[in-house]
């Protein structure tokens, strides 16, 4: 019977875990992880590994001491890194692994996001670990997610997963970062996140890791939203993956939210990164918000940013407050022009008339 009902999960896994001591790979950490891995497929629990540790693995091999390490350093360790960590999953597998690299990009584009879950479930259907990564070597910061946690949470989105575990360094998260805090307390169950749990959240301690629990957080956030349970977990600890199996308490859960939205809004949520905003007037909020009708330029207010048509654009109101995300059909330059404006008036202030709308209901999702 498949692993606590999970018939996919995304398991990731952080680069503390995978070279320790930034010092090449290490399976001190990842033989338990494997054996969770083994175990969960045969089980009937099929499993999607987002790991990190590519410039940790790598970092030996690029002579550089200073810190912060400069981008086109990161980029040559990512690039001896990654085969190292290939190469240090492969060997405790008996199955076929097979090497996924993203960049924000990829999950931003619909085609392309397409492509990944049709790439994800061919590989799942012919028994294959997909192993996916940041192709870091590529990605600049623009192009880039960031941080593993936020990808594994849109691959899991992607895959469709059941559960998204993140495995850490860490018990859980604590209501503090206990390595500052002594007295803070493990919170087991998070069933909303709020402000307050944001607050509880901390950076790392260490140079290998990115983001601390502030990106696991986000992660929770994006995959709970989506009706994915996620669990925060030591994977230092070979115990964590016992209890797992036993179907015990283990780690953070944050609960998955009961409502569910479709895939495409999940995209225009979490995979797209805003390039301005648009100002809607009073009418357009609730035009937008209570009757979920679609922006017209009549109801703009005006602009903010440089963005082009097709960018994703917010949604927010006079006062600034963000109320939307969406899919503009107009650039600033001619949105700035159209503002106001009766949809037959379009023509006459703009010389041509594409669209009715600025932003349709349907490539917006509300927050
Ligand atoms: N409230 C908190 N609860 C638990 N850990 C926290 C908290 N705030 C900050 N941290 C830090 O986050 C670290 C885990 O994040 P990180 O170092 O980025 O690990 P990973 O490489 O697994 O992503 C913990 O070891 C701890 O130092
Ligand atoms: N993509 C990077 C890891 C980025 C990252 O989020 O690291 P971590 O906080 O250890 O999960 C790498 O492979 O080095």
């Amino acid at each position: 019977m498949a692993v606590r009902g999970w018939k996919r999960i995304v398991l990731k896994v952080g680069s503390a875990l995978i070279a320790p001591t930034a010092n090449g790979c290490s399976t001190r950490y990842l033989l338990s992880i494997a054996r969770f891995i083994a175990e969960c497929r045969a089980a009937g629990t099929e499993v999607v590994l987002v790991s990190s540790g590519s410039v940790a693995a790598g970092r030996n091999a690029i002579s550089f001491k200073q810190l912060p390490l400069p981008i086109n350093v990161k980029q040559a360790m990512a690039a001896v890194g990654q085969s190292r960590m290939m190469a240090s999953w492969s060997q405790l597998f008996d199955f076929d692994c097979a090497q996924i690299l993203l960049t924000h990009d990829d999950l931003k584009d619909r085609r392309r996001y397409l492509n990944i879950d049709n790439t994800l479930k061919t590989l799942l259907a012919n028994g294959v670990l997909p192993i996916v990564n940041e192709n870091d070597t590529v990605a600049t910061a623009e192009l880039k997610v960031g941080d593993n946690d936020n990808l594994a949470a849109m691959v899991a989105i992607v895959a469709d997963a059941d559960a998204l575990l993140i495995c850490s360094d860490i018990d859980g998260l604590y209501t503090a970062n206990p390595r500052t805090t002594p007295t803070a307390t493990l919170l087991p169950q998070v069933s909303s996140i709020t402000a307050d749990i944001y607050a509880m959240a901390g950076g790392s301690h260490h140079a290998i890791g990115t983001g601390g629990m502030i990106t696991k957080i986000q992660a929770a956030d994006k995959a709970t939203a989506a009706g994915i349970d996620t669990l925060i977990i030591n994977g230092q600890k070979a115990a964590t993956f016992d209890e797992l199996l036993l179907n015990r308490p283990v780690g953070t859960v944050f609960l998955r939210q009961q409502e569910r939205i479709s895939a495409k809004k999940h995209w225009l949520r979490h995979n797209l990164k805003p390039s301005g905003s648009i100002i809607l007037d009073t009418g357009a909020v609730q035009a937008v918000t209570l009757r979920g009708a679609s922006l017209l330029p009549s109801g703009i207010h005006g602009t903010e940013g440089d963005f082009e048509k097709g960018d994703a654009v917010l949604l927010t109101r006079e006062s600034g407050e963000t109320i939307a995300q969406g899919i503009t059909q107009y650039s600033a330059m001619e949105l700035r022009k159209i503002q106001g404006a009766k949809s037959q008036e379009i023509t006459a202030r703009l010389g041509y008339c594409p669209s009715e709308v600025a932003v349709h209901r349907d490539d917006l999702v509300l927050f």
